[in-house]
């Protein structure tokens, strides 16, 4: 029987374990051998690759992180250890390979491609958002649930109080996060690398706000912008507002997976299982425009992510 072999690779997301129970099950009703790999890419080198049983992946959909593991690994880059896990897979007759996780993963499971035509799908999985071509990567719903309590919570104490919250969200370089939570939360300036921001013009009309009786605001900067420190006491000195940061941090990665993230899994799973039979070498899944389907990962590598222009436009008037 045709093995095929499913892993995580990079940053965890929620969203990692139901994609991977939905890969196994699937595989295995379209009559292949489900191998799973654990450790990301360190186990596929060093042969943590086991045969999937079912008691593996049974009670993980509401568990968040990945019961694989991950890992981010330098000696990937290397050739002779690309061929070490290339042998690992030949000795267990695997020939087809999932990789979920982010942009990094899928060039690496494409070196892999380029010098032993071993076919991979990547399953898109990251909070940041930021893979191109798709408009939704697994675990973006939970990290932003994670993020409305959190500035929920923060605006009680806010309100109470009278004071400014500066709230920091993940996404490296991209702003996805931190504009998509200051639209849904109300905040009252949205900082992001995507869009250029005027500190004087949000002087201009805050204070107007303040003289009118606000007695309090929430910011939500994006941590690609490298800004909360700097906002924290802008907000104290300019605005004479007591300030207080607070970084929201691995938190967002973490939590189990809205039923949006788990249903988003099963949808991409699905697919990838079937991209690779229908002879798919080494294609992304992706969802754009409320469709799913799979694209090259020329299309993707090192693309960068288009961003939503409504999102832009409603953010813009936050920076300002
Ligand atoms: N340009 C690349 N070419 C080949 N392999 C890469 C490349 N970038 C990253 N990788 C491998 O993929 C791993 C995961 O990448 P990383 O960017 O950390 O996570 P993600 O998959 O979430 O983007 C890295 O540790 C490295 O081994
Ligand atoms: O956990 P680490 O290594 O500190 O990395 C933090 C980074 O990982 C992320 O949480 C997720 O990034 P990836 O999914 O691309 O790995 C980023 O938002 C953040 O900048």
């Amino acid at each position: 029987m045709e093995g095929i072999a499913i892993m995580t690779s990079g940053g965890d997301a929620a969203g990692m374990n139901p994609a991977i129970k939905c890969a196994v099950d699937y595989a295995r009703s379209k009559g292949l051998k489900p191998f799973l790999v654990y450790d990301g890419l360190r186990g596929l080198i060093d042969g943590k690759i086991v045969e999937a049983k079912r008691e593996d992946v049974s009670g993980i959909m509401y568990r968040g992180g990945t019961v694989l593991r991950s890992s981010r690994s330098k000696r990937f880059f290397e050739y002779k250890y690309r061929e070490q896990a290339y042998k690992h897979l030949q000795e267990r007759n695997i020939n087809k390979l999932i990789v979920i996780g982010g942009d990094g993963s899928f060039r690496a499971l494409n070196d892999l491609y380029n010098d032993f035509k071993i076919p991979f799908a990547g399953i898109p999985a990251t909070i940041d958002n930021d893979i191109a071509g798709t408009d939704y990567c697994l675990g973006v719903d939970t990290a932003m649930n994670v993020i409305r309590e959190a500035v929920d919570s923060i605006r009680d104490t806010a309100n109470s109080f009278n004071r400014g919250f500066v709230i920091e969200t993940m996404g490296r370089h991209c702003g996805y996060l931190a504009m998509a939570s200051a639209l849904t939360s109300g905040a009252e300036i949205c900082l992001v690398p995507e869009i250029e921001y005027d500190l004087d013009s949000i002087q201009e009309r805050l204070r107007v706000e303040i003289e009118e009786g606000r007695n309090f605001l929430i910011a939500i900067v994006a941590e690609g912008c490298n800004m909360g420190d700097y906002l924290t006491r802008w907000i104290n000195e300019t605005l004479n507002m007591d300030a207080r940061l607070t970084v929201l941090g691995h938190i967002q990665r973490g939590g189990s997976p809205t039923v949006r993230d788990r249903l988003m899994a099963y949808k991409f799973a699905v697919n990838a299982v079937d991209s690779l039979l229908d002879g798919g070498t080494n294609d992304i899944m992706v969802y754009k425009g409320g469709s799913f389907g799979g694209i090259p990962i020329h299309d993707v590598a090192g693309k960068k992510p288009k961003m939503d222009q409504t999102m832009l436009d409603l953010c813009t008037p936050l920076s300002r």
